[in-house]
């Protein structure tokens, strides 16, 4: 199996405000394409930062990044944009939608801005498989939240990247529209074999996934496969307990 994703000995620190935080601390991981990975750790732990790095949104401060084979972290800044635009998908927990633009040209703006063909048809039957196909031209703010997240990831999927990273994408919603997206991404990597690296704090969302990654102080603490919500949730209580014994232990 190919990896759409390898992380190689990641280091992130943070020096801007005085005193450095080390936010990653020589992370080692691969992503297999074709698989939904969760990456779940105590807050603080580095998620956010393991997912910018990875998708190219910010540079690692040592370390090599490795997208579909190609080694973003060798490509300057004006390249790299152009590099993810092609082979990487984003949602976000606030979904980033434009609102003055329908949804079908929210869908269609990875591929315009990647001077790309503007496929409507492609964006047509991206839109009908995520069950609003009959919504292309309404603006995001007639949308629920779960509708607008599923925009969100349509867009992502549009340009046909190699992974799509996600960052607590159920965070803002229900618990049926959460229920809604997380069985699309499961079935976005199950029956359309794209890849799906998914940043979240909640157990049940993370049970989704094929397997979970741990991170506690910007290190990799385990991983789980087949995970369910209990087993996620039990790995955490631990994890916290470890993070919160080390802070309290003389070093
Ligand atoms: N831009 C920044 N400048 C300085 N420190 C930062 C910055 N971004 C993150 N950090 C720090 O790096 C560490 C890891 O942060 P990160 O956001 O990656 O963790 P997280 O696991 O995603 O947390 P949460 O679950 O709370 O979102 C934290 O100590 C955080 O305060």
């Amino acid at each position: 199996m190919t990896d759409a994703v390898r992380l190689e000995t990641l280091y992130k620190t943070y020096a801007d405000t005085g005193t450095a935080v080390t936010a990653l601390d020589g992370v080692t991981a691969t992503f297999a394409a074709g698989t939904f990975t969760a990456v779940m750790g105590p807050s603080g732990s580095g998620k956010s930062t393991l997912l910018q790095c990875a998708a190219g949104l910010d540079r690692p401060s040592a370390g090599r990044v490795f997208i579909d084979g190609a080694e973003l972290t060798a490509i300057k800044d004006t390249a790299m944009t152009r590099f993810r635009r092609g082979r990487v998908g984003f949602v976000f927990q606030d979904y980033n939608l434009l609102p003055a633009l329908t949804v079908e040209q929210n869908v269609l703006l990875p591929l315009r801005l990647a001077g790309r063909r503007a496929d409507r048809g492609r964006c047509a039957e991206v839109l009908t498989r995520l069950g609003l196909g009959d919504r292309r031209h309404d603006l995001p703010e007639r949308l629920s939240g779960g509708e607008r997240q599923r925009v969100a990831v349509a867009r992502a999927l549009v340009a046909e990247p190699a992974v799509v990273f996600a960052d607590e994408p159920t965070g803002a919603l229900d618990l049926r529209s959460a229920r809604e997206v997380l069985t699309l991404l499961r079935a976005v990597v199950h029956e359309h074999g794209r890849t799906v690296v998914m940043v979240t704090h909640d157990p049940v969302a993370a049970a989704y996934a094929d397997s979970v990654l741990f991170l506690a102080d910007g290190r990799l603490a385990g991983a789980l496969s087949a995970p369910t919500a209990e087993a996620v949730a039990e790995r955490l209580t631990h994890l916290g307990d470890l993070v919160a014994d080390r802070a309290g232990s003389p070093t």
